[in-house]
């Protein structure tokens, strides 16, 4: 226990409600998003081209840039989320922290220098460059599902858990949310959903600031939670347990991350879009290493609220005050519970949830309409006038915002813990297009058959995991026995005991759902590799320019050189050098000029530097 000194008076019973004070904050930060997104729509070039729309005149700064590329994942699911695992297991979860190092160094020297380069509008443009245009499909339409049912969890993680608690009306919130959203990045485009980003992220640390805060004051002070935390053997110390069906160890959060992050980080469109319309190479890199100390505060901030939440209730069960045994609606119960009778507060940190929720939500409507447009519709109709492109992409952005709504709901049918349940649909589907890249970039030999064969294989081994592991209840989420999910799932169980009778399947369902990333991503490598062996493997001089990260070069980079050439078979040029005015590899001409800083980046002889140095580490 907590060896409470003295016997604590029950908790006020859950029915909490908001003072005027509250809905009037939440209204505020609605109206501040719409402003920004009406200013976006009214200044600059209006919004009326697709570069504009799309890709912010790729004219970003590094600050904003960097303040967006966290918001896009870290959403109301991680609020709550991580603050519910903290109070449940531990701080074991904070490990994850580990791999922010590798999972944004690999992005920001391998990642953003091969993409930056062949001024793509859309991730997916470079599987088309290394492959063909079907990879390039497979992966458009992949990164859409992820990210539609994502979007549906970040819909309905804060509405439904503000629900549970205060009775916020539920669909009313989805709804304004949801249509909130929906206008301001169908008017104001990337640009819009960039600023916003940034505001809301200032309001999501303020929201759990103030929590911890007066969690931490009104549970008798930092002594007394680190206290009642230490002797609730809440801080965990290092787990080095190498079993991967073990949930969370410092080797499923340490490297196991590491590629959840690269899935992110590294090739989610969302990011990339952001990387992309830097002004520069080095402003995107920049942006990269900005994002580490503000995702590792992000991180720390949602820990201690688990914490300081543990301190105050010590583990108990909330089931009897909440009717629901759901960690996360609990975290709002504390919530409510810390910040009961400060006017404003409970307003601040529904603002502080709903801002993590939007700055997600919207990032992943410009991001699907960017890739619709740019590989799916474009393509097909190269001679689409520029203003028509602009108005299909802003149908676009609105038509996702509605789809999300339909997936709110679908969400209401899945497992119970909304953190393990995203971090899930990223390895079971960001993992397996990270393989993707992955073979693309360090494996000159892979072919478009490989490609989409390994692709499949790892998509299908993904689901078969994922689904499988909802059988054995070791691993992760368990949909509600009421659900429908369940109750589906349960007509099929038999055959899932037929599956679970040999250990070495069971083993299978329960690896660690923290592994799912490397996994389906060492899948698809593998199985692509292979594939492309057995269909003739791709030459050298076939490969587009650019498009490989002579990873053997780099590794190998303490050889002298003539060795390296002989070794990797890969020489330096096979790395897109900084673009030359006139041509950029596409094809097409390059809208705009180059950065003054990458102009100079020429020797004066006009020869362009084999971009080993430019990109040495
Ligand atoms: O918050 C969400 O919407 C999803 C859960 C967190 C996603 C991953 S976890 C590692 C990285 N750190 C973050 O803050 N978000 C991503
Ligand atoms: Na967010």
């Amino acid at each position: 226990g907590c060896g409470q000194r003295h016997r604590r008076k029950k908790p006020s019973p859950a029915a909490k409600h908001f003072t005027v004070v509250d809905y009037v904050i939440f209204a505020v930060l609605l109206a501040a998003s719409m402003a920004i997104g009406l200013y976006y729509a009214l200044s600059g070039g209006r919004q009326r081209t697709t570069q504009e729309f799309l890709m912010a005149d790729r004219s970003m700064h590094c600050l904003p840039v960097s303040l967006s590329l966290i918001a896009s994942f870290q959403s109301a699911v991680a609020i709550i989320g991580v603050p519910g695992e903290i109070y449940t297991h531990g701080t074991q979860y904070w490990f994850i922290g580990c791999s922010y190092i590798l999972g944004l160094l690999i992005p920001a020297h391998v990642f953003i220098p091969v993409l930056y380069r062949l001024r793509v509008s859309s991730a997916y443009q470079y599987l088309e460059l290394r492959f063909s245009k079907a990879v390039r499909i497979c992966g458009t339409l992949t990164f859409i599902c992820q990210m539609v049912i994502y979007m549906g969890v970040c819909v309905y993680t804060p509405a439904f858990a503000l629900n549970a608690v205060t009775g916020f009306e539920l669909w009313g919130t989805v709804l304004a949310t949801g249509l909130v959203c929906t206008l301001y990045t169908t008017m104001g485009g990337l640009k819009a959903v960039i600023w916003t980003d940034v505001f809301q992220t200032v309001v999501m640390f303020a929201g759990q600031l103030a929590v911890i805060m007066v969690g931490v004051q009104r549970t008798g002070g930092v002594s007394e939670v680190w206290r009642k935390v230490w002797e609730g053997n809440r801080i965990s110390g290092l787990d080095l347990n190498p079993d991967p069906t073990e949930r969370h160890t410092f080797w499923t959060l340490g490297v196991g991350g590491i590629f959840l992050m690269l899935s992110l980080y590294g090739v989610n469109q969302a990011q990339v879009q952001r990387y992309l319309s830097s002004r520069t190479e080095k402003e995107a890199v920049r942006s990269c290493y900005m994002v580490f100390p503000s995702l590792q505060l992000a991180l720390a901030l949602s820990c201690v609220m688990g914490l300081v939440m543990f301190a105050r209730y010590c583990g108990e069960d909330p089931s009897d005050k909440l009717g629901t045994s759901s960690r996360d609606a609990m975290v709002i119960y504390f919530v409510m519970d810390m910040l009961q009778g400060l006017p404003g507060l409970p307003g601040l940190f529904v603002a502080c949830l709903f801002s993590a929720a939007l700055s997600t939500i919207s990032s992943a409507f410009n991001s699907l309409a960017t890739v619709t447009m740019e590989d799916l519709i474009k393509p097909y109709f190269p001679a689409m006038s520029e203003s028509r492109a602009t108005l299909l992409s802003k149908a676009l952005a609105a038509s996702y915002g509605l789809l999300c709504l339909a997936m709110a709901y679908l969400t209401h049918l899945m497992g119970d813990s909304v953190l393990q349940v995203a971090l899930k649909i990223f390895g079971m589907v960001g993992g397996p297009i990270l393989g993707l890249f992955s073979l693309g970039m360090f494996f000159p030999w892979a072919n478009s058959t490989g490609a989409v064969a390994g692709l499949g294989t790892g998509l299908a081994v993904a689901f078969w995991v994922g689904i499988g592991s909802i059988f054995t209840r070791s691993s992760g989420a368990r949909p509600q026995d009421n659900s429908v999910l369940f109750l589906l799932i349960s007509q099929v169980n038999h055959l899932s005991l037929f599956f679970s009778r040999p250990t070495g399947l069971k083993r299978f369902y329960s690896l660690s759902y923290m592994w799912y990333s490397a996994f389906n991503c060492f899948t698809v490598i593998l199985i692509g590799l292979i594939i492309s062996f057995l269909t003739g493997p791709m030459k050298e001089e076939d490969v587009t320019p650019g498009t490989i990260y002579p990873l053997l070069g780099k590794l190998l980079c303490f050889l002298p050189e003539h060795l390296k050439k002989k070794l990797c078979c890969l020489s330096s040029h096979q790395m897109q050098p900084a673009q030359h005015k006139e041509n950029n590899g596409l094809g097409f001409q390059q809208e705009d000029g180059l950065s003054q800083e990458e102009a100079e980046s020429f020797l004066p002889d006009g020869h362009t530097p084999s971009v080993e140095h430019e990109t040495t580490v």
